[in-house]
């Protein structure tokens, strides 16, 4: 039940990053988890102690009323995918809130500029100067150091470490424990595999992966990465 302190906010998603998100969001003291939005699941399926899947994302017009919902978070780790349910909430309502789900632990520079529906995870670091879009990942314990640019539906895995000036493109997606040294600019759809250490400039649409990173392949926009 929503009080007069906290903001009811549905959580879009129910997978086990999800529950990372829920986690998160249960820590921040201005808002209050009503439930889970999930097409795969039925209604009632509890997911997080008492906490259920309400519906499906098409019903959350009925559900905002229903629970006194005040925004939401989209929790889907494929960026890609991500990006599409986002695209499907906001034609069937233009004017939903998107929080930003920050666990308390994270440092952000006050000089940080952040749009909306991004995940910021435990332990993370995000140093001066830095521009994160929308609907990204920084994951848990992620080092994204000065002057960097991390645009909208990009993510970083647990435990990335940037140098400065590093620019990563739309929907890229860095795996864990990787590392990008200073002054680096990753395209668009690029993925960067697991515990890479990438050294140069990196294209659009590209698989690079290794130490130090090497191109490994091309890909399209939606391919799956995880
Ligand atoms: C909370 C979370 O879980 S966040 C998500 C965390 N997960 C990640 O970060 C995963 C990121 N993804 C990866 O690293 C993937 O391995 C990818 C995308 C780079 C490559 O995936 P695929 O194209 O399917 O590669 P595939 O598994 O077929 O491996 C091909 C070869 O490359 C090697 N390889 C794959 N990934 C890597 C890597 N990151 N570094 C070095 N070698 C690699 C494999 O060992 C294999 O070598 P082999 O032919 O000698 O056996």
């Amino acid at each position: 039940m929503e009080n007069q302190t906290k903001k009811n906010i549905v959580i879009i998603g129910s997978s086990g990053h999800a529950m990372v998100a829920a986690d998160i969001i249960s820590l921040m003291p201005e808002y209050h988890i009503a439930g889970f939005t999930d097409a795969s699941r039925p209604p009632g399926t509890l997911c997080r102690g008492p906490l259920a899947v309400l519906g499906n994302e098409n019903d959350l017009p009925q559900l905002l009323q229903a629970h006194h919902i005040r925004g939401g978070f989209i929790a889907i780790g494929d960026n890609w995918v991500r990006s599409l349910v986002a695209a499907r909430i906001k034609a069937l309502l233009p004017d939903f809130h998107f929080i930003n789900a920050i666990h308390p632990s994270a440092i952000l520079s006050p000089s940080l500029t952040i749009g909306s529906g991004n995940m910021i995870g435990a332990n993370a670091v995000i140093n001066a100067g830095t521009r994160i879009g929308n609907f990204t990942i920084i994951n848990t314990s992620s080092c994204i150091e000065h002057d960097n640019i991390l645009e909208d539906y990009a993510s970083v895995a647990p435990g990335t470490i940037t140098g400065g000036n590093v620019n990563i493109g739309a929907f890229t997606a860095v795996g864990i424990g990787a590392v990008i040294r200073h002054r680096i600019n990753i395209g668009a759809h690029t993925i960067i595999g697991a515990g890479s250490l990438v050294l140069k400039d990196i294209p659009d649409y590209n698989t690079w992966y290794g130490s130090p990173a090497k191109m490994m392949g091309t890909r399209k926009a939606g391919d799956k990465y995880l």
